[in-house]
């Protein structure tokens, strides 16, 4: 990391976001060479270098100014920045976008068999978490008198170890909490994945790369969430077609050859198409209905 010319991107190196954000820089162009041992990965066609860490050190690394940019859950980056303000580090980022995955909410659960009557359940009981701050928070928001068990890992079986009455961990499918016999009782933070710069200025060189890449990454994400919609149909029946296909305020209309009757459509959709709308277009004589992925978009 000795060339402070090169953009500088911290990314998690194993888990949840990895995967979603490394495509997401391939997606917008970046070539990247990952190996799997190694903190850094030298991007081969752009002045970009990604250092590849655990999630919890990548808020520290933008608010410290040492990367640039950084991919990161809001649960970690609030969590981060409140532990920060109370010692007193610099805790400023800017948010740049946020992000289609790493989805999820951080929640207050409790062992099957507690009688839950609400969060005053929860007065004078142990809870264990790896959010600490974003929990004492909580609790101070609604008066609520709990100590907080800080736990790294294996928050989940603190109840059955005897460790906490409860626990304040993220939940996505509720699957992990169905397996150790806890249920879902309040969701404290809703989160997903953000894009963050540091917050001091910096070079023009290198903002003037973020303002080429940001477009790029909306592309990408307009075009996922974007469907490319083809299909034959009967001329008399155009106005009821456009009415069932989304986004379809000016279809591209062609003429078949040899048949007067029948055109073909085909329309950028914002959402893909349902089965039940394209059931409704088979019943006014529609066919040859496809729908196709976007791989990149520019407006
Ligand atoms: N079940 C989930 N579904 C979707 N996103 C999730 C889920 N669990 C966690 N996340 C998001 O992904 C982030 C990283 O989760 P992960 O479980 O990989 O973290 P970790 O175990 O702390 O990893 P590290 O070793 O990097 O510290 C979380 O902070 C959260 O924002
Ligand atoms: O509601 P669910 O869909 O079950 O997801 C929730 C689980 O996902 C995350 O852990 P992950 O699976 O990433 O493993 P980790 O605990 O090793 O980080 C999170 O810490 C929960 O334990
Ligand atoms: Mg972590």
């Amino acid at each position: 990391m000795s060339d402070s010319k090169r953009l500088r991107i911290a990314v998690q190196k194993k888990g949840r976001l990895s995967d979603d954000s490394i495509s997401l820089l391939k997606a917008i162009g970046i070539k990247l060479q990952i190996r799997d041992r190694l903190l850094i990965a030298h991007s081969t066609n752009q002045p970009i270098d990604l250092l590849l860490v655990r999630d919890d050190d990548i808020p520290g690394l933008v608010m410290d100014g040492v990367v640039d940019l950084g991919f990161i859950g809001q649960n970690e980056l609030e969590e981060k920045m409140l532990e920060r303000q109370a010692s007193g580090k610099p805790a400023d980022y800017i948010e740049l976008r946020r992000l289609d995955y790493g989805g999820c909410r951080l929640s207050l659960a409790v062992p099957n068999e507690m009688d839950y009557q609400g969060i005053q359940s929860l007065q004078g009981k142990k809870v264990a978490t790896t959010y600490p701050y974003l929990l004492e928070r909580f609790f101070k928001q609604e008066n609520i008198n709990a100590s907080t068990v800080m736990l790294t890992g294996s928050v989940e079986v603190a109840p059955r170890a005897g460790v906490a009455d409860a626990i304040c961990d993220l939940v996505s499918t509720g699957a992990t909490l169905e397996a150790n016999g806890l249920q879902e009782a309040d969701e404290i933070f809703v989160s997903r994945a953000v894009l963050i710069q540091r917050a001091d200025k910096l070079s023009e060189e290198k903002q003037a790369l973020i303002s080429k890449l940001l477009p790029r990454m909306d592309g990408v994400t307009q075009a996922k969430e974007s469907k490319y919609i083809m299909l034959h149909a009967p001329k008399s029946y155009l106005e009821q077609v456009k009415s069932l296909l989304p986004g379809s305020e000016n279809p591209t209309v062609l003429p078949l050859a040899g048949n007067d009757d029948i055109v073909a459509i085909h329309v950028v959709s914002p959402e893909t198409l349902f089965w039940e709308t394209m059931e409704k277009l088979k019943a006014l004589g529609c066919s040859s209905i496809l729908v196709m992925p976007i791989e990149k978009m520019m407006k």
